[in-house]
């Protein structure tokens, strides 16, 4: 007679219970946040999890960005090395959730409130009218400048690329100093000169690619002519170190960056007094201004075998409570409407500046295939920022790139 754990009253390891019905076992959580930065401020409140559920021992395990997304469809098509959860960013969790690889949450106790979840924040969270994560942050871009540079220049902060092209030079002329990093091995960085040409990447109703619509060659050109003109500078390679550095040291006056960014850029010498840290919209061009929607979900690994202490932390790591205290210590946007209120949240500058430019942050389609447009992408805008193919050959290289990827799209 097979007399399963719960019958002699042993803990069931299959659902993470225990006979007395508390939660017991291990839940491994691969996080992505940055090292040096985010990660030791995840980790902490991730391993209070364990003073609400003592029978529950958090593996916290930190994996790099760019590994995270290839690393866990590897592990869960394999069945074997995938976590209980995962922080899934935005255009993961429509892919994970396609491949049938994350648990469906609805009606778990992972998901409580979800009235309070900013709807932009939701809606990559939903696949086939079911919930598969729960959001964690939510980001857009803006202009982080150095207002010690902008005093010695004499110049205020732009609102065009026209502008931008002006105060960078006048930068330049008074300071020696280059006016914008602009970062070139990312096309994320890319995304915000595009809208400001009205352009976007693809048409998600009208399933059309328009990377490459004359709106995309001329986000090319916009971007290509910074560079030229002097305006920015750029890298190949190593973006993110690059610009930080850049930014950090006072080498340049701007960069485009996200929340994700801010605790780094303190560290800086010239951040030092947080207060010379100043933040605007990102630039208009001809015909429009935008930044775009990203963030990060948590969700939980179909096959794991303690669902139940996954969806609890899931909902922990998601709280009112979690997300004060991150919005707090990393000024990260919260994605509960009802975060905003608290006062050391309110109080913080970057996440007021944030929060209306993420009200109107370009969405993105939650497609399976949304992730998979940056790395067609970002080679032909390496390319143009570097001088190695022209705007319109980038721009269209791109969109034939797009229409081998979505096959029934024009
Ligand atoms: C190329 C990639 O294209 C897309 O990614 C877009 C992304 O969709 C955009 O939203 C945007 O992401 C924002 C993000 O929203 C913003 O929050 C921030 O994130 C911070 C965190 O805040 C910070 O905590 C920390 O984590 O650090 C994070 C990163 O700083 O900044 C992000 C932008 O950096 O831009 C991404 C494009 O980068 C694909 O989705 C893939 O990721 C793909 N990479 C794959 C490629 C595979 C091999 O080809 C390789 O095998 C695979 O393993 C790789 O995954």
């Amino acid at each position: 007679l097979a007399l399963t754990a719960t019958a002699c009253g042993g803990d069931d390891a299959e659902s993470g219970k225990s006979a007395s019905g508390k939660l017991s076992g291990t839940v491994t959580w691969w996080d992505t946040s940055t090292v040096g930065s985010e990660d030791k401020v995840f980790k902490k409140l991730a391993e209070g999890f364990t003073k609400l559920h003592p029978d529950v021992k958090i593996n916290y395990v930190n994996v790099p960005f760019g590994e995270a997304q290839n690393k866990f469809k590897n592990a869960a098509q394999s069945g074997s090395g995938a976590p209980d959860v995962i922080r899934s960013e935005v255009a993961w969790t429509p892919e994970f959730a396609d491949l049938g690889y994350l648990a469906p949450l609805d009606d778990t106790s992972a998901l409580k409130e979800d009235k309070d979840f900013l709807p932009q924040a939701a809606a990559s969270t939903k696949y086939n009218d079911k919930t598969y994560a729960v959001p964690q942050v939510i980001d857009s871009m803006g202009i982080f400048y150095n207002k010690k540079i902008f005093q010695e220049a004499g110049v205020q902060p732009p609102s065009s690329i026209a502008e931008l092209k002006t105060v960078s030079k006048k930068i330049k002329d008074k300071t020696g100093k280059t006016g914008l990093y602009l970062r070139g091995d990312d096309a994320y960085w890319f995304l915000s000169f595009l809208y400001g040409e009205g352009g976007n990447l693809v048409d998600a109703e009208k399933k059309q690619i328009t990377v490459d619509n004359p709106a995309g060659v001329k986000a090319m050109k916009v971007v290509k002519d910074l560079v030229d003109s002097g305006a920015a500078k750029t890298d190949a390679t190593d973006g993110w170190n690059n610009m930080q550095t850049a930014f950090k040291e006072g080498k340049v006056a701007m960069m485009i960056n996200g929340p994700w960014a801010v605790t780094d850029t303190y560290g800086g010498k010239e951040f030092k007094d947080k207060a010379n840290l100043g933040i605007v919209p990102v630039p208009a061009g001809s015909d429009g201004q935008g930044a775009p929607q990203g963030g990060h979900n948590l969700a939980v690994y179909a096959g794991s075998k303690n669902l139940e202490a996954s969806y609890a932390f899931v909902e922990y790591m998601t709280s009112v409570e979690s997300q004060t205290t991150v919005a707090k210590e990393l000024s990260l946007l919260p994605t509960r409407t009802s975060v905003y209120d608290k006062p050391t949240v309110s109080g913080n500058e970057m996440v007021a500046f944030f929060k209306p430019v993420v009200d109107k942050a370009v969405e993105r389609p939650w497609i399976p295939e949304g992730g998979s447009l940056f790395a067609p992408l970002v080679t032909e805008y390496t390319k143009v920022l570097t001088g190695q193919t022209t705007p319109e050959k980038g721009a269209e290289a791109t969109g034939d790139a797009y229409r081998k990827l979505l096959k029934d799209w024009k």
